[in-house]
């Protein structure tokens, strides 16, 4: 690591501007208040909030950017240095910069003879004026500029001298932090690291080199660490990697690296165990699925299958964990499936409160498990169905209804569909035959179900089906492939839960994780207010 290496990093977050970039993701102005509020607990330096002279959602977010109060970020407004046509304060998109009002400006300037000559199509001196004088007028504007060098890498690999004359001219102009981008990601982490000590010996200590490295060989992150570590003092990326193409160097990793391994500060202190809670926000905002497997931050980031690895941790935290996940705000997890021991249910039975487990039972559960995913079960991310299978093997568990048959019945005549079924339950030692209509099969049987255990528990009003999920197992076997159902659940609030069933037949697969849905609330309700009363 550099000598002249500060105990601090600068973070640079770009997820309304780059982000934005990314396909598939549209903010809304809202959205970028929204993140931007959220990027500023977590106490990053620069939220870059977009390009004003882009488009009227940009410039209006910065409108609305200005009526609020910032606690530990600076939004930043993002643009070119001047066309080669315009003095900077005739350009429009320059001006747009400084009718946002930010304090601090971004602005991107060309950085290689091939971009110059082939995209600007001016000339290489004209460009050294393009970065000086729109740095230097905003300057004059009482502005704060850091200077993005785009291409930088490409244009040092071709022609160093002429990439380092352009950040010379940014430097000149009055840029405070001269920031190399590997716009195309097509660079290593050694030779990210190399130019960047590079750039630190033509400029000397006095200047500050940050990076903008792009993901295009999947190396944004290692890059942007070796940069750090080679004495790049500030590094901009995305919550979640988001970003034009494969996306920018991911944040949620970049920082908890700068923090936890290379032991410097990138954001107030505690403020880490926040990254967990803002990589779920921005992907909800941004209408994204997260991406589990993201590195610290990701819902699987520190879940344990294997069994070996579970009856370690059991034994030792840090067996199968480099870091204790609660420093970045995410946490351990048990995965059971047909790789588990009896270490994995133990665990997983305490994380779901279920009691008086002991080696012998969890044994059991375990041959029970790894049976049922031979037939087409998964219980991976159905634990109310793991919760109701280790229940029922407890001695003494009354199930709260038992069902005794079912028929289903779906017809179309012309254009006419119809469906219904019929049920035989025991509820509470009460024989219940029931019967209803539905606009298909699986609301049939659902309806069913609820008439039946209205009487007895009319909380059943609260049960909601959020997703029903199915997927075939064996395709080769045709419409006689093995089927397996997946159905998550809610009561209206916070609670969730997930059950499974499978089958070669669709709907019976479709009732075992029906009927697990409505036991598993019915039977942690009445668990709850027995605690709860006792
Ligand atoms: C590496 C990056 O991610 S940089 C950020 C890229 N982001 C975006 O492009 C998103 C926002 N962009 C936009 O809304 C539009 O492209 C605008 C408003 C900026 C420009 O729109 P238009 O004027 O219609 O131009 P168009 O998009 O077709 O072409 C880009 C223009 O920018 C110019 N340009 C490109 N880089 C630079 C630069 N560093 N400095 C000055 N001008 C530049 C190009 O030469 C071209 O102008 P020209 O046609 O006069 O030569
Ligand atoms: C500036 C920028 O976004 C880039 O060069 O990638």
């Amino acid at each position: 690591m550099s000598n002249a290496q500060p105990s601090h990093i600068e973070i640079f977050d770009t997820t309304l501007r780059d982000g934005g970039q990314t396909e598939g993701i549209s903010y809304s102005v809202d959205d970028k208040l929204r993140i931007a509020r959220k990027l500023d607990e977590l106490g990053v330096a620069f939220i870059e909030g977009g390009w004003p002279g882009s488009n009227p959602k940009d410039a209006l977010f910065f409108e609305q950017a200005r009526k609020e109060k910032w606690t530990h970020a600076k939004i930043v407004a993002f643009g070119a240095t001047r066309r080669a046509k315009f003095k900077p304060e005739e350009d429009p998109s320059v001006r747009a910069l400084v009718d946002a009002g930010t304090e601090v400006c971004c602005i991107f300037g060309k950085s290689s003879v091939l971009q110059v000559e082939e995209v600007l199509r001016t000339t290489l001196e004209e460009n050294l004026r393009m970065i000086e004088e729109t740095v230097a007028y905003l300057r004059s504007q009482g502005k704060r500029v850091i200077y993005d060098g785009e291409h930088f890498f490409d244009g040092f690999d071709r022609n160093p001298d002429y990439a380092l004359k352009c950040l010379g001219a940014a430097h000149k102009g009055g840029a405070e932090t001269l920031v190399l981008c590997d716009t195309n990601g097509g660079h290593l982490p050694w030779e990210v690291a190399a130019t960047v000590q590079a750039v630190q010996k033509h400029f000397g200590p006095g200047v500050r080199v940050g990076i903008h490295l792009h993901d295009d060989t999947g190396c944004g992150v290692a890059s942007s660490v070796a940069a750090i570590h080679a004495g790049a003092v500030h590094v901009q990326g995305t919550i979640n990697g988001y970003g034009e193409r494969c996306g920018n160097a991911n944040l949620c990793v970049v920082i908890p690296n700068i923090e936890l391994k290379l032991k410097l500060r990138a954001l107030p202190a505690g403020h880490l165990a926040r990254l967990h809670e803002v990589a779920a926000f921005v992907a909800e905002v941004a209408n994204l699925a997260p991406a589990n497997q993201m590195a610290y931050v990701g819902y699987s980031a520190f879940a344990h299958k294997a069994g070996v690895h579970v009856s370690a941790m059991q034994r030792h935290p840090d067996a199968y964990q480099h870091i204790d996940p609660k420093l970045v705000g995410n946490e351990m997890r048990v995965v059971v499936s047909e790789l588990s021991g009896r270490s994995n249910i133990v665990e997983k039975a305490t994380e779901l409160g279920l009691t008086g487990l002991d080696d012998k039972l969890g044994a059991k559960v375990v041959e029970l498990i790894k049976a049922k995913e031979h037939e087409g079960f998964s219980y991976e991310a159905a634990e109310a169905s793991v919760a109701l299978l280790v229940r029922r093997l407890t001695t003494g568990y009354q199930p709260l209804f038992t069902l005794l048959d079912y028929r289903g019945m779906v017809s179309r005549h012309g254009d006419r569909q119809a469906a219904e079924a019929t049920i035989k339950l025991t509820v509470q030692g009460r024989e219940v035959h029931m019967v209803a209509e539905g606009n298909g099969p699986v609301n049939a049987f659902d309806t069913a179900l609820r008439k039946a255990l209205h009487p007895f528990f009319p909380q059943v009003d609260q049960i909601q089906l959020a997703d029903y999920k199915v997927r075939i197992l064996n395709s080769n076997s045709g419409t006689g492939a093995i089927t397996r159902v997946l159905i998550d659940w809610h009561d209206g609030s916070e609670r969730r839960w997930s059950t499974v069933g499978a089958g070669t037949n669709i709907l019976d697969a479709t009732w075992l994780a029906l009927a697990d849905g409505y036991e598993y609330a019915l039977t942690e309700a009445a668990a709850h207010k027995k605690e709860v009363s006792a």
